[in-house]
């Protein structure tokens, strides 16, 4: 019986849950990372805690720092059993420069040496921009933008500068189209957007290349939770976009491999939408969106 060929559009296996994969099936070389070190920003959950996974699973060890250090502890112990790689949990907060400093102190402390960065940490949530307060927008901004420049400028002017790096920005297509209910998160990232290529411009020469991967809507995270992906699910709203589902962490995270890894060697400035090519057709729909948000807020009343 001839070998089962693997489907081109067959989905990578991911779990819904902030665990590690029971089983998992390489594409790329499962040495492709070995011993390099990464320092991911919002490891210890959803997309970030996959990301992780993945490059521990090609040979990396990892740093993980966020706010929820309880989190990020148990994050560490399930991502260093299921990979064999070490994990070290972080308290950082991305819109606190001087915790960033002491985490990548850390890190290189414990390891000695960084090789690659993903800011992957953020904050969002469904909002008009009328019912959006000033210190909301101002926060959403501070963690996505500042807290990416903030990681980023540190660990370039305390290690990249001198040993050269790769950097990845999670971002998103909010701003693509103007989606309704994020003019926060979309403004945000946009902004990150142009950020990477800035920084890719101005730290080339020193052998540090920028990629952004910006995701679309996917299953088993706070983000799908926190802004209608359930509700669009079962409205069958994921049939419009062209691959007809919602993306997995996984996914994501072989975006992300190859994006920090010598496989994209001379890629720099670029983005990667992984979005099952949704913010091409999926609806802007403004009467829906603002139905769901004050669904939401009745349920939390
Ligand atoms: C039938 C279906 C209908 C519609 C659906 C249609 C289409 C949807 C299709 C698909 C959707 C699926 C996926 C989406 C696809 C793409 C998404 C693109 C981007 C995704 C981005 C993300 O997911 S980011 C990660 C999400 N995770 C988190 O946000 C976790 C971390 N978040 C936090 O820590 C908090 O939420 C925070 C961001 C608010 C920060 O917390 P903190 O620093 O403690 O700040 P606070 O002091 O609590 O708050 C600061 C001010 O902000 C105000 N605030 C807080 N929450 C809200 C809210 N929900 N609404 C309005 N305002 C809020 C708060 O009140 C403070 O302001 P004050 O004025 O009161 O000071
Ligand atoms: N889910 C989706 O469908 C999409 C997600 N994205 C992007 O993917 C990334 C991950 O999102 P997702 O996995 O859904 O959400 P999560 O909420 O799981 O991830 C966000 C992470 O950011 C950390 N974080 C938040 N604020 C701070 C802060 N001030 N300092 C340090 N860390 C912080 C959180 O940890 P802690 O609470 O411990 O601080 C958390 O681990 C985000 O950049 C998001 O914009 C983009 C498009 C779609």
């Amino acid at each position: 019986m001839a070998e089962e060929h693997t489907k081109i559009s067959e989905l990578p296996e991911d779990v819904e849950t902030d665990d590690c994969m029971t089983t998992y099936t390489y594409i790329y070389s499962p040495d492709l990372l070995k011993d390099h070190v990464a320092f991911i920003t919002g490891g210890g959950s959803g997309i970030g805690f996959r990301i992780s996974e993945v490059l521990m699973r090609h040979g990396c060890d990892t740093v993980i720092g966020s706010r929820n250090l309880e989190r990020l502890t148990e994050a560490a112990e399930k991502l260093s059993s299921a990979t064999g790689r070490r994990c070290l949990a972080l308290r950082m907060d991305v819109r606190q420069p001087e915790t960033i400093s002491a985490a990548v102190e850390e890190a290189l402390k414990e390891f000695g040496r960084i090789d690659i960065l993903i800011n992957n940490a953020a904050g969002n949530f469904l909002c008009p921009a009328t019912s959006l307060s000033f210190n909301a927008f101002k926060t959403v901004m501070e963690i996505d933008t500042m807290g990416t420049f903030n990681t980023s400028k540190v660990v370039y002017e305390r290690w990249f500068k001198d040993h050269g790096g790769s950097i990845v920005n999670i971002s998103a297509t909010l701003g693509y189209k103007g989606q309704a209910l994020q003019v926060h998160a979309g403004s945000a990232k946009a902004a990150n957007d142009a950020m990477t290529r800035h920084l890719a411009v101005e730290w080339g020469p020193s052998g540090v290349r920028l990629n952004t991967l910006a995701p679309g809507p996917i299953s088993g995270t706070e983000g799908f939770r926190r802004l209608g992906g359930m509700g669009a699910e079962t409205s069958g709203a994921f049939q419009t976009i062209p691959l007809q589902r919602a993306g997995n962490k996984t996914e994501v995270a072989h975006g992300v491999l190859f994006l920090a890894s010598r496989a994209s060697s001379y890629v720099t400035g670029a983005c990667l939408v992984a979005d099952g090519g949704s913010w091409l057709t999926s609806a802007n729909n403004l009467p829906a969106l603002l139905d769901y948000w004050s669904s939401t807020l009745k349920k939390d009343k």
